[in-house]
């Protein structure tokens, strides 16, 4: 596995640069007025700049309140905030708002304004130019990847939930605060659409590295997306705050237990990325090719089947020696189109299983930032992956029954 420790995946690396800010809560309380007791009680937390937090635990046990605390929505009754050191518990909630930045489930979109003016809510508060916020939603736009043509001038009702939870992260981002906090952003979309925000979030970390807090019930989104996890029991009380591999090998007890839930090997599937594994070359050629040229290709490598690739290197068709006319012809539109079904990079192994199961050819096409067409995985590929996972627990379960530990 690529992680060991407790280095934050997205963190500072040597010679890299975070943009994030540390955060540190100190025996940060809440106390409702006319509640009979805190809601949140007595947390403290250490979060690194660049990293990744996500806060689960069951519903009403405090996630919500103690992510609105870090940017003061709620005010605490108890304790501290610290972002870089400053103590933020009681500076001008417009300074904070720089700092921070907020995105929440549903987008919290504001119906009558444009994509446009959402997204310059913050910067415009901060007292931006006219140019400089131009330039700034645009830049926005293209990071969440959507056309700023397009999307400029939409209202919100006007966007599907995916989009709409773009620009929500669009506008969050738009003051380039070094902290995000995210409360359920993914919560409302299809299983499909959150898969995919999930990983342009991850993509997004990658270049920006802020330090985020994002609170969710689904722990393997919390498994998918964080460097640490903080397993929340109720009025925040931290029951583990660690690695999502150490959670999931050794949680600390049947509380952290029951939110891991059965086949913790195979939810491991979402802690390795595509990256990480053995991508191998596939015969490839151009939409421009003959038929001569794709017979060439294929005698010349000895295999049934090349990749089509577009004239951008983009996957477009696979082409088995079955698929060619005969008698000879031209090739448009000859074998199986690819049809988005490929896998980036940050993709998680478990995404390229169910890729690989579900178009039943034992392989799909991996694809760079621009859908560029890198290389392909196989169901081989990824079985050795699970084995590895399933020997690896056995490995450590031995250990530990030998009384060694797993560190040990
Ligand atoms: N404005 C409020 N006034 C009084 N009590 C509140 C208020 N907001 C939340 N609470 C209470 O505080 C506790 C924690 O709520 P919070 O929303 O932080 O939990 P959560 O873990 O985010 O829940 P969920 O997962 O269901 O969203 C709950 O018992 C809730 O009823």
């Amino acid at each position: 596995m690529r992680r060991t420790g407790t280095a934050p995946r997205s963190g500072p690396r040597p010679g890299g640069r975070s943009h994030g800010a540390r955060i540190g809560l100190e025996n940060l309380s809440k106390r409702y007025p006319g509640a009979s007791g805190p809601s949140v009680e007595d947390v403290s937390m250490e979060i690194g700049a660049g990293e990744t937090v996500v806060l689960v635990g069951p519903s009403g046990c405090g996630k919500s309140t103690t992510l609105k605390m870090i940017n003061r929505l709620i005010e605490p009754t108890g304790g501290r905030i610290r972002i870089d050191g400053e103590d933020v518990t009681a500076i001008d909630p417009v300074r904070l708002r720089r700092k921070v930045g907020y995105a929440i489930q549903s987008s919290g979109l504001f119906p009558h304004m444009t994509v446009a003016q959402n997204i310059a809510l913050v910067p415009r508060m901060i007292g931006w130019s006219a140019a400089r916020i131009r330039d700034r939603v645009e830049e926005m736009l293209d990071l969440v990847g959507l056309d700023p043509g397009e999307f400029h001038d939409r209202y919100p009702r006007r966007l599907s939930g995916g989009q709409q939870q773009r620009v929500g992260v669009a506008r969050a981002l738009a003051a380039d605060p070094p902290v995000l906090l995210m409360d359920e952003p993914f919560g409302a979309v299809d299983p499909i659409t959150r898969d995919h925000l999930q990983d342009e979030l991850i993509r997004l970390q990658r270049e920006l590295r802020k330090t985020i807090v994002f609170v969710t019930h689904d722990f393997d989104e919390a498994i998918k997306l964080a460097d640490r996890i903080a397993v929340l029991r109720e009025r925040s009380h931290i029951a583990q705050f660690d690695t999502p591999e150490a959670i999931l090998t050794h949680p600390a007890d049947d509380f952290v237990s029951g939110f891991v839930g059965a086949g913790a090997a195979l939810k491991r599937l979402n802690l390795t990325r595509v990256r990480d594994v053995r991508v191998v070359a596939h015969p490839t050629v151009s939409v421009d090719d003959t038929l001569p040229d794709v017979v060439r290709r294929l005698d010349a490598c000895g295999r049934d089947e090349v990749l089509v690739l577009d004239l951008s290197g983009r996957p477009r068709r696979w082409l088995r020696r079955a698929d060619l006319p005969d008698p000879p012809g031209p090739l448009d539109g000859a074998g199986t189109p690819v049809d988005g079904a490929t896998v980036g990079e940050d993709a998680t192994l478990r995404d390229a299983l169910e890729a690989v199961l579900t178009n039943g050819s034992g392989r799909v096409a991996v694809t760079g930032p621009q859908g560029e067409y890198t290389g392909v995985v196989d169901v081989g590929t990824l079985m050795d992956a699970v084995h590895e996972l399933l020997e690896d627990d056995r490995r450590r379960a031995g250990r530990d029954t030998d009384g060694q530990g797993w560190e040990g």
